[in-house]
């Protein structure tokens, strides 16, 4: 068997589970439960869920692997209804494919709460985030469900489940009547894959467009404005001379899209200076770009170190690009900031 196979098919596995049930929490309840967090995120009850389905995973498969996950049962324990509806949703779904994975509601919160880990630069742990863009999921847009691999502060296996991104990469994400549901997932050395999140057609190799000028490239950029700024990125496009218009979605899946070359470059200024970035927001991402032929550092052009613990606190803002362009995105990036550690 290839290196990390098994870890391979339990990430799909569990990416593929907590993918399926965020669609039947947005079918069924519209985002109708939702909490904010200290940091002013919101969380639903399917970020709860598709944490504890894909930690449940994790420990049935690999009981001694730590994992950083983004969310913990503080919430819930605190409140026994919005508990007790998460439960049920679950449970639907661990009675339907898996029988006995997560006991009840006690267990499920011991899942969530196996995400605790402090991250490490030695060994290996997996980095969760069980919905990323939770804005974009409640508003029905892009999200993703993503899950990694990370030995030695390294990133070596990433999956991305998108469950609203068209499987026809040459769709737009806003196309009617497309099949959408697609799954990206890389193992280090050995190329990057989409597959389908709802049918069987096997896994399709993913390359991101080579571009021979950034004249000719697409911007892929967040759709939320404190996350992202826009202001000092349109400057930076007019000095690339991109002229295309940016296609903006939430989440990991901006990754996914460039990995497929839909869209080519991904950057994301710092719009603070005290944010930092998460691990679990970047960790699938990054692997994925890089086996799908890009490059992926900070702003000053330092790879991003996943072994600092929780967050990429050796690292400041991030950009991803196809490796023939990225040194000169990178050069029109610290033109335009200039001393500037913060972009408007
Ligand atoms: N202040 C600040 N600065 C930068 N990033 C932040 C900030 N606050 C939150 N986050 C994280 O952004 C994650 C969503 O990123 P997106 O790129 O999807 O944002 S956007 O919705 O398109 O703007 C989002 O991930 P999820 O919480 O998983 O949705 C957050 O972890
Ligand atoms: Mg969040
Ligand atoms: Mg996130
Ligand atoms: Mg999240």
């Amino acid at each position: 068997m290839s290196y990390l196979a098994t870890e391979k098919q339990t990430a799909l596995s569990a990416v593929t589970l907590a993918s399926k049930l965020t669609e039947k929490i947005f079918r069924s309840l519209a985002g109708a439960s939702t909490v904010s967090k200290d940091d002013k995120s919101p969380v639903t009850i399917a970020d709860f869920g598709a944490q504890a389905l894909v930690n449940a995973v994790l420990a049935r498969d690999f009981p001694e692997d730590p994992v950083v996950g983004e969310e913990d049962s503080a919430v819930l324990q605190g409140n026994t209804e919005l508990k007790a509806k998460v439960w049920d949703l679950v449970r639907g779904v661990v009675e339907e494919g898996l029988p006995g994975l997560i006991k009840d509601e006690e267990e499920m919160c011991a899942m969530i709460d196996r995400g605790s880990y402090a991250g490490s630069d030695k060994g290996r742990m997996w980095a969760l985030d069980p919905i990323d863009g939770t804005k974009g999921f409640l508003r029905g847009g892009q999200y993703a469900v993503c899950l990694a691999l990370i030995k030695d502060g390294e990133v070596e296996l990433g999956v991305i489940g998108c469950p609203n991104l068209p499987v026809d990469k040459t769709a737009g994400i806003e196309a009617e009547g497309v099949e959408r549901g697609i799954i990206t997932h890389a193992i280090k050395g050995q190329g990057s894959f989409q597959r389908s999140l709802h049918s069987d057609s096997g896994d399709a190799q993913v390359t991101m467009r080579t571009i021979s000028s950034t004249a000719e490239a697409t911007f892929c950029e967040s759709v939320e404005s404190g996350h992202s700024a826009h202001t000092t990125q349109h400057s930076i496009a007019t000095a690339l001379g991109i002229t295309a218009p940016s296609v903006r979605m939430d989440s990991q899946s901006k990754y996914a899209s460039i990995a497929r070359g839909s869209g080519d470059i991904y950057l994301r200024l710092p719009v603070s200076a005290t944010y930092e970035e998460k691990i679990w927001d970047h960790a699938s991402g990054v692997v994925i770009v890089e086996e799908a032929g890009g490059k992926v550092t900070d702003m000053f052009g330092k790879r991003l170190d996943f072994g600092m613990g929780r967050t990429l606190r050796a690292n400041k803002g991030v950009i991803a690009a196809p490796v023939g362009v990225h040194g000169r995105v990178m050069e029109v990036v610290r033109g335009v900031m200039g001393d500037n550690i913060v972009a408007k």
